[in-house]
C-alpha cells in the first residue's frame, strides 16, 4: 500500500538576496499529529511556512501537501494557514471574514455561527476587527483557519496574545483536531505549551531542520534537600549519581523514577532526614538550550 505523505519537502531552499534562510531541507510527515517548529527570532520559521503554503515562492525544491504540489491551489481546500493578524481587515467584522472564507469553500452560513461558538468568539462576531484586542484577533484567525475542517493546518505563533484560558481552549481544539485526523504544524516560542501538546519538535537552525522526539530526550531530575548535605553528597556519589546542581533548594540529580524508592531507603538507612524532594522533567526548554544555548 502506498502511503501518501501529509507533508513532503524535497531539497527546499529560500534565499533573500544573498541571505540563505532555508538551505536544502527535506522533511516527510506521514501521519496525523502535532509538530512544533521551533527556533530563535529571525531564524526563518515564517519564511518556511510561507514557502510551504506558497505565499512566497521557494528559491529551490519541491513541496507536497497531502500528496499534491503546493502549486496546485486546489489543495488549499483541505489545507489552512493561520498567519499573523496583519492579514485581517480592520474595517470588516469577524462575521465578514468568516463569510468570505465560507463562500470560497462553498460552506453554508450556519458554519460561521458554529465555528464562532467553538472558538469562543460569538459575543464579538459582529464587531469590526479594528475594535478587537490582540487575543480576539487570534480567536478570529483560529476560526478562519479551521472553518473548512482542514486535513493539514499550519499555524504561525497561534498563542500570541492569548490569556491562559484561551491558551487552554486553543490546546483542546488542537488536540481535538488531531483526534479527527488533522495534522498540525505550528511555530511557537512557548515551549511549555508545546510540551503540553506534542513530543514532535522540529528545530530550525542555520537553515536546516533537526527533527527531535522529545520523549527520547526526556530526563527526570530530583532535587533532594537533606538534613546532612555532606553525608548526602557521599551517598549520591557512592550510588553512582552525579550532582548536577547544588543550591539552597537542594542537590539536583538525574535519576530514573524506578530507582527513587531504593534511593530514599538508602538515605533513611544512613540516618539523615529528607527535608524535601522535588521532581523536574526536562522538556523542550532544555532541548532548546542544547541547540541554541540558554535563553534570555
Ligand atoms: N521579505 C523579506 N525580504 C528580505 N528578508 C526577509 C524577508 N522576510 C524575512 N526576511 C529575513 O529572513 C530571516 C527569517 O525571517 P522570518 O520572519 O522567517 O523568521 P522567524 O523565525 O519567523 O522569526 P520570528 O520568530 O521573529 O517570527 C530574517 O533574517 C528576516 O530579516
Amino acid at each position: 500500500m502506498i502511503v501518501i505523505a501529509v507533508l513532503k519537502l524535497k531539497e527546499v531552499s529560500k534565499k533573500y538576496k544573498s541571505q540563505q534562510v532555508i538551505d536544502e531541507i527535506n522533511l516527510t510527515i506521514d501521519h496525523p499529529g502535532i509538530w512544533a517548529l521551533v527556533g530563535p527570532n529571525g531564524v526563518g520559521k515564517t519564511t518556511l511556512l510561507n514557502c510551504i503554503c506558497n505565499i512566497i515562492p521557494a528559491s529551490k525544491g519541491e513541496i507536497y501537501l497531502l500528496g499534491e504540489s503546493n502549486k496546485n491551489y486546489q489543495v488549499f481546500k483541505q489545507v489552512s494557514y493561520l498567519q499573523d493578524n496583519t492579514v485581517l481587515f480592520h474595517y470588516l467584522s469577524g462575521y465578514d471574514h468568516l463569510k468570505f472564507v465560507c463562500d470560497i469553500h462553498k460552506l453554508s452560513k450556519s458554519r460561521i455561527k458554529e465555528v464562532a461558538e467553538y472558538v469562543g468568539m460569538d459575543s464579538y462576531l459582529h464587531k469590526k476587527v479594528g475594535d478587537y484586542s490582540l487575543g480576539m484577533k487570534q480567536h478570529l484567525l483560529l476560526a478562519i483557519s479551521i472553518v473548512n475542517r482542514p486535513k493539514l493546518l499550519f499555524m504561525d505563533e497561534p498563542l500570541t496574545g492569548l490569556d491562559p484560558s484561551s491558551a487552554i481552549l486553543m490546546r483542546n481544539i488542537l488536540l481535538e483536531l488531531v483526534e479527527q485526523g488533522t495534522t498540525v504544524i505550528l511555530s511557537s516560542h512557548n515551549l511549555a505549551e508545546i510540551d503540553r501538546v506534542t513530543n514532535n519538535i522540529i528545530f530550525l537552525k542555520d537553515g536546516k531542520l533537526v527533527e527531535v522526539d522529545r520523549l527520547k530526550h526526556m530526563e527526570t531530575q530530583y532535587i533532594f534537600k537533606l538534613s546532612d548535605e555532606d553525608l548526602g553528597k557521599r551517598l549520591f556519589t557512592d550510588a553512582g549519581y552525579t550532582i548536577q546542581e547544588n543550591s539552597s533548594n537542594g542537590m539536583k540529580v538525574i535519576m530514573e523514577e524506578s530507582n527513587l524508592n531504593q534511593f530514599i531507603q538508602n538515605i533513611q538507612n544512613s540516618g539523615i532526614s529528607i527535608l524535601d524532594i522535588q521532581k523536574e522533567v526536562s522538556g523542550s526548554e532544555e532541548l532548546y538550550e542544547t541547540y541554541f544555548g540558554k535563553r534570555g
